[in-house]
């Protein structure tokens, strides 16, 4: 009896605590701001916890609601649910996500596909020592590795199209994507790789865990995630990770210190694919950054995982999306591939393979592929850690210590900027219609100083495939919109197959 009693007094005790902790909270400046934005109901210690709490990927997406609590808000126990980006305030979305871009640092928490790799504090000087190894030279060099990887991935579609089977895409966009990315950021062929199954299969696991804790509020501690097992459980998926890229950094390590002039031929100036004794790798400039002592050996493996995680995944989104919309739009893609042809005859007879800067010719092709992404983002939302106050054109405050999302999967939708949004367009991407756009209106590989590094190679890549794809085949449909089941992953996915049907022209 007695203990019941004591164990009552201590309930109520620390409830009295956490009422009160919340009351406080409310008055704060930050909770007095956030209120301001439409959202779910904040009920005492709870805030909208319940909002999320039985919300699976599936549903917040449908309900165009991304679950990103307020951190302040969390660490008192009062989460709010917010989406001030939502379609409420269509209006001033684009001039929110420009202002966000430009004043804030993104939430290191949501650093999403790099998250398990990277804290995110080295950002600026790692910046540095990468960007270079995105010059155009060195893209154009990556081509090659695009089309001979394509010329399997086309085998394989081919087989497909012999067997008048449909075919799911995103297992075979997937593994052409991690192939490129391992091939051009590593160096190796994937293929030949022990491993290279577990390895793929190990990174699939790490995704998933790293989405189930954003969407699960209680496990934004590092500390609840220890206790609970979960660090336990990401870092035995993370140890053969590390040791497949650790093996293959190692041996290009070797490599680069036993001829260091085989690599000093690899300048950005010259085309590095005329060396024909190996080609280069993203992974040869932070070996070159680690000689110079810029970088240490744990940093150049955080930025090749970081590459492979943020550069396979978003791009095989991108082509399964592509291709969906495609097999949908039988005249676009009649019209693309006329535009392929043309390019073709174009080319003299001597030598009729596609350089890098013949892609700059598929106009309508690049226009297309744009309005697929308008669509169809691979990463549907970007987070920001606001790090001053901001005051939005309506008056509204976004609080410093705040974090707002900017729902790039609305963002695109929003018909003041492109009128009758759900409709397939490529016109939108006419240069006047482009002018008279917010420039923040569309931002698929987002924008200011932290947009995406390899927006360049992966908009090569995409066109490669597609110029390889349709010359081969016409795409038809079999999926419809209705039937996807979309899910809020880390990037635009459906639980159930997108299938086309690829038959040979
Ligand atoms: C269609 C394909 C892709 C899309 C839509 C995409 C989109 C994005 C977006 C929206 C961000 C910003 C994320 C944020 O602010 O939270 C980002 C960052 C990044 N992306 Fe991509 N990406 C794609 C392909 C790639 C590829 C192929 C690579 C590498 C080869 C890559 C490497 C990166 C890296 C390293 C960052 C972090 C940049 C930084 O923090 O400085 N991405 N990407």
């Amino acid at each position: 009896m007695g203990f019941w009693i004591n164990f009552g007094l201590i309930l109520g005790f620390l409830f009295a605590v956490l009422f009160l902790a919340d009351l406080i909270d409310k008055q704060g400046r930050l909770f007095r701001a956030m209120e301001k934005f439409p959202g779910p109901p904040v009920r005492p210690i709870i805030g909208s916890v319940e909002e999320i709490m039985f919300l699976n990927q599936g549903k917040s997406i449908t309900r165009r609601e991304y679950v990103m609590p307020n951190s302040e808000n969390l660490c008192s126990n009062d989460l709010r649910v917010d989406t001030p980006l939502g379609e409420t305030l269509p209006s001033f979305v684009p001039i929110l996500a420009e202002q966000l871009n430009l004043r804030s640092e993104r939430n290191p928490r949501t650093r999403s596909r790099a998250a398990a790799f990277d804290g995110g504090s080295k950002w600026l000087h790692r910046r540095r020592i990468l960007t270079p190894t995105f010059h155009f030279n060195i893209l154009n060099g990556f081509h090659r590795t695009f089309v001979e990887e394509c010329e399997l991935l086309v085998g394989t579609l081919d087989e497909h199209a012999a067997s008048g089977k449909a075919t799911a895409l995103q297992p075979v966009m997937s593994r052409f994507t991690l192939s490129t990315i391992c091939e051009t950021s590593m160096g190796v062929k994937l293929a030949s790789m022990a491993g290279a199954d577990e390895y793929r299969k190990k990174l699939y696991e790490i995704g998933e865990i790293l989405v189930h804790r954003l969407m699960r509020p209680w496990l934004i501690s590092d500390f609840v995630c220890k206790i609970t097992g979960y660090q336990a459980v990401l870092r035995k998926l993370l140890l053969p990770v590390h040791a497949f890229t650790t093996g293959i950094i190692n041996q290009r390590r070797e490599l680069f210190q036993r001829n260091p002039e085989t690599f000093d031929d690899l300048t950005a100036e010259e085309n590095v694919y005329t060396n024909t004794k190996k080609r280069y790798a993203m992974l040869d400039s932070l070996l070159r950054a680690e000689q110079d002592q810029l970088i240490d050996a744990d940093g150049v493996r955080e930025e090749v995982d970081t590459f492979t995680f943020e550069g396979h995944d978003t791009t095989a989104s991108a082509l399964v999306f592509i291709f969906f919309q495609l097999a949908r739009e039988q005249t676009v893609q009649e019209r693309i591939f006329n535009e392929i042809h043309a390019l073709y005859d174009r080319k003299p007879q001597a030598d009729k393979s596609l350089r890098p800067q013949d892609y700059a010719e598929l106009k309508f092709m690049d226009r297309a592929l744009k309005e697929c992404l308008r669509l169809w983002p691979p990463v549907t939302f970007i987070s920001r850690a606001i790090t001053d106050d901001i005051v939005l054109a309506d008056g509204a405050l976004l609080p410093a210590g705040c974090v707002a999302n900017v729902q790039i999967f609305d963002l695109h939708r929003d018909p003041e900027q492109f009128p009758d949004p759900e409709r397939f367009d490529p016109d939108r991407f006419l240069p006047e219609s482009v002018d008279k756009r917010n420039p923040y209106a569309y931002v698929p590989f987002s924008a200011g100083p932290r947009n995406c590094i390899g927006q360049k190679y992966a908009m090569m890549e995409l066109k490669v495939v597609v110029v390889y794809t349709l010359l081969r085949f016409r795409v038809l449909p079999v999926t419809r919109l209705e039937e996807i089941n979309f899910v809020a992953d880390l990037v635009l996915r459906s639980t159930n197959p997108i299938e086309v049907r690829f038959e040979r022209r």
